[in-house]
């Protein structure tokens, strides 16, 4: 490395909401960047962008037609600083059928797994909703926000085990099949080309035998980041809600090249390099991954060892190896 390089500093700039700054920007992350030649500077979203550089690079999670506005300025200004990622990429997330689309178009092939998402079905009226089986589904069935904003609207599921249950639904919704799938789920965090996996707790499985005694629906919200979720990742066979028991530490990891296989080419459909995604093992065959939901720059903090990870990742776009940055 020549004595200029050595020297040489990087500025990435940071918008973030308030709460996602501070998971994310820990004293641990601007230590282990600055060991690497990174500065991490916030952004005040209130104040010009193009006043507040200059930046080699910018992550961002902000919406609207404001921040947009900046963002498209101070590129104008600086053509060849990387935005991560470009606002039209991230939009594709904010629906769950576009979110998934990009999956079932994929053009990947693997010798043991296979891979897809749930049948699902938009309803975006109650009155054209016939019968279960004309939506080609069967009960139970879980109604997800066909908005995924990252509002606590967006959030709100509801797990349906009967017509009565489907009746009393509000539309738009996107109505999905429910896959027993073990109680567990995986997070694929990728950060342009690092990928790592975390398991999760998730709904426990639904007998046949066990649907006969349900009725109705069940709301839930953000279960797989229930505040005892971390403890399950490191304590062992603790009861979930249900009493069933989740034992996380047993459950066996997909293939790392697998999984990296997938992000590669998620990544490069959706132009996107910081988002996770969850995948459910399907309980019926093993080698079957469901893909359920992608989230734009998710809580990268909840990673073993994000430091290292969010730093190489930095490193990566600075040199220019990350999608939607050219040469
Ligand atoms: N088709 C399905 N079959 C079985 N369980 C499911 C299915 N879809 C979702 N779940 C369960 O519901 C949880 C929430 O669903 P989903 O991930 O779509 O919602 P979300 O609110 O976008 O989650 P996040 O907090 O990850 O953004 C999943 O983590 C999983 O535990
Ligand atoms: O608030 P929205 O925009 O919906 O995004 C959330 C994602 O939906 C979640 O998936 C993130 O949690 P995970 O990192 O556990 O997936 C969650 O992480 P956080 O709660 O640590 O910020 C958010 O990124
Ligand atoms: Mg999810
Ligand atoms: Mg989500």
């Amino acid at each position: 490395m020549s004595t200029q390089s050595q020297c040489q500093r990087f500025r990435i700039g940071y918008a973030l909401a308030p709460k996602k700054g501070q998971s994310l920007i820990q004293p641990s992350l601007l230590t282990k960047a600055s060991e690497r030649g990174i500065d991490l500077i916030p952004i005040d979203p209130i104040k010009p962008l193009v006043e507040q550089g200059p930046f080699d690079c910018i992550v961002h999670k902000l919406y609207g037609p404001d921040w947009t506005r900046q963002l498209q300025q101070f590129s104008s200004q600086n053509p060849n600083v990387p935005i991560i990622d470009s606002p039209d990429s991230i939009e594709r997330l904010h629906n769950r059928i576009s979110m998934l689309e990009v999956v079932t178009q994929l053009k990947l092939h693997f010798d043991n797994e296979k891979f897809g998402v749930p049948n699902q079905v938009v309803v975006s009226e109650m009155k054209s909703l016939t019968s279960i089986e004309d939506l080609k589904l069967t009960f139970p069935v879980i109604a997800k926000p066909l908005v995924a904003d990252g509002s606590v609207k967006s959030h709100q599921m509801y797990l349906i085990f009967d017509s009565q249950g489907l009746e009393s639904m509000t539309a738009p919704f996107v109505l999905q099949e429910f896959v027993n799938h073990g109680g567990f789920i995986f997070k694929v965090y990728v950060a342009g080309m690092n990928v790592k996996c975390v398991k999760r707790k998730s709904l426990p499985d639904i007998s046949e035998e066990k649907l006969k005694s349900l009725k109705g629906f069940l709301p839930f919200s953000r279960i797989s980041n229930l505040i005892d979720n971390d403890k399950k990742v490191h304590d062992d066979g603790k009861k979930n809600s249900q009493g069933d028991e989740v034992d996380l530490e047993s459950v066996e990891m997909p293939s790392q090249s697998f999984l990296c296989e997938l992000a590669r080419g998620m990544r490069e459909a959706l132009g996107l390099n910081l988002f996770n995604f969850d995948v459910m093992r399907d309980a019926r065959d093993s080698n079957r991954y469901l893909i359920i939901d992608v989230n734009y720059f998710p809580g990268y903090a909840k990673m073993p060892g994000y430091e290292s990870i969010m730093t190489d990742f930095f490193l990566q776009v600075l040199h220019k190896s990350a999608v939607g940055v050219t040469e």
